[in-house]
């Protein structure tokens, strides 16, 4: 970032002497213009230093491998903004040969270190995790949105944070709330299929009981109202109302578009704090939703707290709460949105899973409810939850920034360094994962006979080869809950409704435009013919 501070005290004691005739010179110029010309000049050094110079001729980093093609400035800018986010470094995980460090280019040739290998992850993330802090720009966009709480808190901060937390996402726990994920489920298959069948009946042929839903949608509301019956005991209803305003809040947030995406270029090359601070419609929209966001979850925090006959609360304060609601259902809903979209892909995956679900599990329509037994005893379903957060895992990259002079496995970093975590890549890497790598396979899950541990890990040869929720210290927390809400969904969606693609183009997953921002969705949702089937 431009070292304004630094720059302006230069220019101000530069203009000083300048224009007070301290040195010896052609008619001495006025302060401001003195002040204004030292800071431009060094402004253009800086520039020259930090985009040419530095990274071409002075980086501890340059010998690292890289991809070839960098425009003179602008590094891999342009293929990194034309493909969707995580692609350019899936093609180069998987086509220049490496030791675990990728280094490319980024805008105005910034320095990015990408890890690829299981041996660099695990110094990354685990052995040296406190190294490897979030950067500001990422602490500050989504610090506005959800306080600085266990996702954003760094060091000892973190540790208590997480502390804290980790009891209440213990799996003992978690198995508690398997009948919420299934009663959820219900009402949210419930709530689709009438939505279908109403669609039918207007349509040309009204016995088809087949209408067409953006899943991605659905998605958000089910998932949201689930985490907050899970973590406040609050239902949002937003599975019965569609504009409900708090699922339509965190859609404005996490709507990605031209205008966002100028932002965070903004924010990189001067800071985060300016470009959130710029009159345009983007900030306006995410400082509306934010502060709606806020005034909700207090009022929640609020009424907890009265429940809880004015005692003080320890297990959940307000950041705690909005880091939830936001990291806890996005997330999911984006995996929702990929499965159906692979399920309506390949039928015959879907057809089997459909089997094993209406074999072992209650109906969806009656009251019966479910636990972790009935569903961990089903290997295609968990085989088709992890293949599905393999292939698309929600978070498709995530970022690091080297806190101070470091190294990972013997190569010097400097601090500062930008350190690229990308689960869109590690996911479907080759080396880790085999020449079927970029195959759509649950197969690669399912044991091969009695004791077969090498599917526990999808045939990976490390577990660092599945990104999806990271690993260490700074895991995802939620890692458990998400996967049993996630079974859950999954298994009352394929139960009830046979999938197709309604754009039948789609089947060419090049042809889906992926909007990145913290989570990976179709840009245009995900709209599948779903026809609701009897007899479960
Ligand atoms: C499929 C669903 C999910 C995926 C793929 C996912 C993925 C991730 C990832 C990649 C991170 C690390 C982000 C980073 O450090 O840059 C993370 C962190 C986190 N996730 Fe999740 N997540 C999911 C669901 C959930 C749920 C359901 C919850 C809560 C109920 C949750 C709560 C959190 C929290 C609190 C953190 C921060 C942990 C820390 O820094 O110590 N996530 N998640």
């Amino acid at each position: 970032m431009l070292p304004y501070r630094l720059m302006s005290i230069v220019s101000l004691g530069g203009a000083y002497l300048l224009s007070s005739g301290r040195v010896p010179q052609w008619p001495a110029p006025g302060f401001l213009a003195a002040f204004t010309a030292l800071w431009v000049a060094q402004g253009l050094v800086w520039l020259v230093w930090v985009v040419v110079l530095y990274p071409k001729l002075f980086s501890p980093l340059r010998g690292l491998p890289e991809p070839t093609g960098n425009s003179f400035l602008m590094g891999q800018f342009k293929k990194i903004t034309r493909l969707p986010t995580g692609a350019p470094m899936l093609e180069w995980i998987n086509s220049i040969p490496n030791n675990g460090l990728i280094r490319y280019l980024g805008p105005f040739n910034q320095e990015r270190l990408l890890i690829t290998a299981p041996k660099t992850l695990a110094e990354v993330l685990v052995t040296k995790n406190y190294d490897f802090i979030k950067p500001d720009q990422f602490r500050f966009s989504i610090g506005r949105v959800l306080g600085i709480g266990v996702l954003l808190a760094e060091g000892d901060e973190h540790k208590m944070q997480r502390r804290n937390l980790l009891p209440a996402f213990a799996f003992r726990h978690v198995k508690d709330l398997y009948p919420l994920f299934w009663a959820k489920s219900r009402e949210g298959v419930e709530a689709m299929t009438e939505q279908i069948l109403k669609e039918a009946a207007q349509g040309p042929d009204p016995e088809s009981q087949t209408g067409v839903i953006e899943v991605g949608n659905w998605a958000s509301r089910i998932t949201l109202d689930i985490i907050g019956v899970a973590g406040l005991g609050c239902d949002f209803d937003a599975i019965r109302n569609p504009e409900n305003p708090l699922s339509e809040a965190y859609a404005r947030i996490f709507k990605p578009s031209r205008q966002a995406r100028m932002l965070q270029l903004i924010g990189l090359l001067l800071s985060p704090r300016v470009a959130a601070w710029l009159p345009v419609k983007r900030n306006e929209d995410i400082m509306d939703a934010v502060h709606f966001i806020r005034a909700e979850c207090s009022k929640l925090i609020n009424e907890k707290k009265t429940k809880l006959a004015n005692k003080e609360l320890t297990d959940v304060d307000i950041l705690s709460l909005m880091t939830f609601l936001a990291a806890g259902h996005e997330t999911t809903a984006s995996g929702m949105t990929w499965a159906a979209y692979l399920l309506a892909k390949y039928p015959e995956i879907q057809t089997r899973l459909r089997a094993e679900v209406r074999e072992h599990l209650p109906s969806i329509s009656g009251s019966s409810t479910v636990s972790s037994v009935d569903i961990d005893r089903m290997p295609y379903l968990n085989a088709v939850c992890n293949e599905v957060l393999r292939y698309y895992g929600p978070v498709p990259l995530t970022l690091r920034k080297a806190a101070c002079d470091t190294s990972i496995q013997g190569q010097f970093v400097p601090k500062g360094t930008q350190i690229m975590l990308v689960p869109w890549a590690v996911n479907k890497s080759e080396a880790m994962w085999g020449g079927d790598a970029q195959t759509f396979d649950p197969e690669r899950w399912m044991p091969k006979g009695d004791g077969d541990k090498h599917a526990a890990s999808g045939g990976a040869t490390s577990n660092y080869a599945f990104m999806t929720f990271l690993h260490g210290p700074r895991s995802c927390i939620g890692q458990s809950f998400a996967k049993a809400e996630f079974a859950c969904l999954l298994a009352s969606w394929v139960g009830r409704f046979e999938m197709e693609l309604h754009n039948k183009e789609e089947a060419d997953e090049s042809k889906i435009e992926i909007k990145s921002g913290v989570t990976a969705r179709p840009g245009k949702g995900m709209h599948i013919r779903a026809k609701v089937l009897e007899g479960w």
